[in-house]
């Protein structure tokens, strides 16, 4: 990317580095900004006049992230926008309060409607270069905005929750805009997954209502300009919640799961069935499978370096590999890629619909949108069920709900080769190998992230090896 000196305030840069969303933390910032564009005010002004600018600011760490980062400037305080605060700042002329754009109304309604409008808007600052331009699709067709929320918790994005009016008169679905923080060259997954499905006609993912994409200036790209999704607009599921909460809570009142976890492994072969026709796949071929191993051994290697007591077993691991590589294999498709329970919604009267196609976190960009092996999604979730007889273990000693998992993951993988006829279960080797590489990330993941439930991850590593290696 272009080094250009045009750093941002010191407030702003303050800011930025105590968001969720900063993927430098540890590390001396280095901002500037390189370009953005204005959007009109189209709310209805009852909170008085403001500007809004979307900013691209791009640290200049060791490995460079573009954020999006839209403020808003008012002169009198927003009621209520307390938490959105950026910045008071005072001169002779006055107070200019400083907002994060998602917690503005004037900016939440700008967005939305230049994706429901399909509008363009340009970079005033680069003459006039496009920098965004709106896409709408059928199920968003009549939307008008009545009011927006920022969605709570802990999110590497940040979502926006509208209601809106449907045609002027009744109320419309709920929407939900993700704003993607950092930036990509490329369309993002989660955009393109999501889109594939409803196009099928498929109900597995909330409906579409549309997205945003941007250019930037990026040197490195062909003609110097970058384009990426800035923003996703989807179906808004209110009041539902996620597998992880409705398992967790089965599990520890010794509630039967099996129904329910056999019906995800049906809409997980659902959702795979249905991606592997609305988007590119192919035959695996021996090449694949090397590099995808290969892949596998970089993130042990990986995983062993973050958590050094990984590193006995090494030698057990070679032998899963080896396995692993001379079983048959499944064909390449595009897939979720970091399905676990969090990611799907018990939704009444649907059933299980399944969210954020963005692949994992720690995995480069470009990696995440290959073509790869639904097995991965399979042990993802194998792993979650794991995941909460781990994390029951470990809130409350001496109490094991692990028959409990064992027999969720039997009927999910009985589901799973029901509906998608293919048996997954003879290709036994490789699916392990699947499920210890996810536990592999998980370590680094809790490392990083949840020190305290590490053991869930190293327990399962120890176990699946053994299993792996018995067979
Ligand atoms: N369409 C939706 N309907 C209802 N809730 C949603 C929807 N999309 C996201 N959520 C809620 O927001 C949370 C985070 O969304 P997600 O897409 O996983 O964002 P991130 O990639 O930032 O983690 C989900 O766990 C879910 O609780
Ligand atoms: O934030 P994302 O949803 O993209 O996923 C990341 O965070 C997850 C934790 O919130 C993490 O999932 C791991 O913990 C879950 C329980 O909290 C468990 O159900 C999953 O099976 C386990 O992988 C996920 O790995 C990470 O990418």
């Amino acid at each position: 990317m272009e080094v250009h000196v045009n750093g941002i305030p010191d407030y702003l840069e303050a800011w930025i580095v105590t968001q969720r969303w900063y993927a430098g933390k540890g590390r001396a910032p280095r901002f500037e900004d390189i370009g953005g564009f204005e959007l009109e005010d189209v709310s209805d002004g009852s909170h008085g006049q403001v500007s809004i600018r979307v900013h691209l600011i791009l640290d200049h760490a060791a490995n460079p992230v573009l954020y999006q980062v839209p403020l808003t400037e008012r002169r009198t305080p927003l009621p209520g926008g307390e938490s959105g605060l950026v910045a008071t700042l005072v001169d002779e002329s006055g107070s200019t309060h400083i907002y994060d754009g998602p917690f503005d109304p004037a900016y939440a309604t700008a967005l939305l409607r230049l994706i429901l409008d399909e509008r363009e808007v340009q970079d005033p600052r680069t003459s006039g270069r496009l920098a965004a331009r709106g896409h709408r699709y059928p199920y968003g067709d009549g939307l008008g905005v009545v009011s927006s929320r920022v969605l709570g918790g802990e999110q590497s994005n940040t979502s926006i929750v509208y209601e809106t009016v449907l045609r002027g008169d009744g109320p419309g679905s709920p929407v939900i805009c993700k704003l993607f923080r950092a930036l990509h060259d490329g369309d993002n997954p989660d955009v393109v997954l999501t889109e594939a499905l409803g196009t099928a006609g498929s109900t597995v993912a909330p409906r579409v209502i549309g997205h945003l994409t941007g250019q930037w200036r990026d040197s490195g790209k062909p003609h110097g300009l970058a384009t990426g999704h800035l923003a996703f607009a989807e179906e808004f599921l209110p009041g539902v919640q996620d597998a992880w909460r409705v398992a967790l809570r089965a599990a520890d009142v010794g509630e039967d799961f099996t129904a329910p976890s056999r019906a995800l492994g049906e809409t997980t072969a659902e959702m795979h069935r249905t991606l592997a026709t609305a988007l590119p796949s192919r035959a695996t071929t021996p090449a694949d499978i090397v590099q995808i191993v290969s892949n596998m051994r970089e993130r042990f290697e990986m995983a062993a370096a973050q958590v050094p007591s990984l590193a006995v077993y090494r030698e057990a691991l070679r032998e899963v590999y080896v396995r692993a590589a001379s079983s048959p294999w499944p064909p390449l498709q595009r897939i979720h890629g970091d399905f676990h329970l969090g990611q799907v919604l018990a939704v009444p009267g649907r059933g299980w619909v399944v969210l954020d196609f963005e692949g994992e976190p720690l995995r480069p960009m470009t990696e995440r949108s290959l073509p790869d092996i639904p097995l991965r999604d399979v042990a993802g979730m194998l792993r979650s069920f794991d995941y909460v007889a781990g994390s029951i273990a470990l809130s409350q000693p001496g109490r094991s709900v692990t028959e409990w998992a064992l027999a969720c993951r039997r009927a999910f993988l009985d589901g799973y080769i029901e509906r998608s006829g293919r048996d997954v279960r003879a290709h036994r080797a490789v699916l392990d190998a699947f499920e210890i590489d996810k536990a592999l990330y998980e370590a680094v993941y809790e490392a990083r992230n949840r020190p305290a439930w590490l053991s869930i991850p190293r327990d399962a590593i120890t176990r699946l090896i053994e299993r792996a290696t018995q067979s």
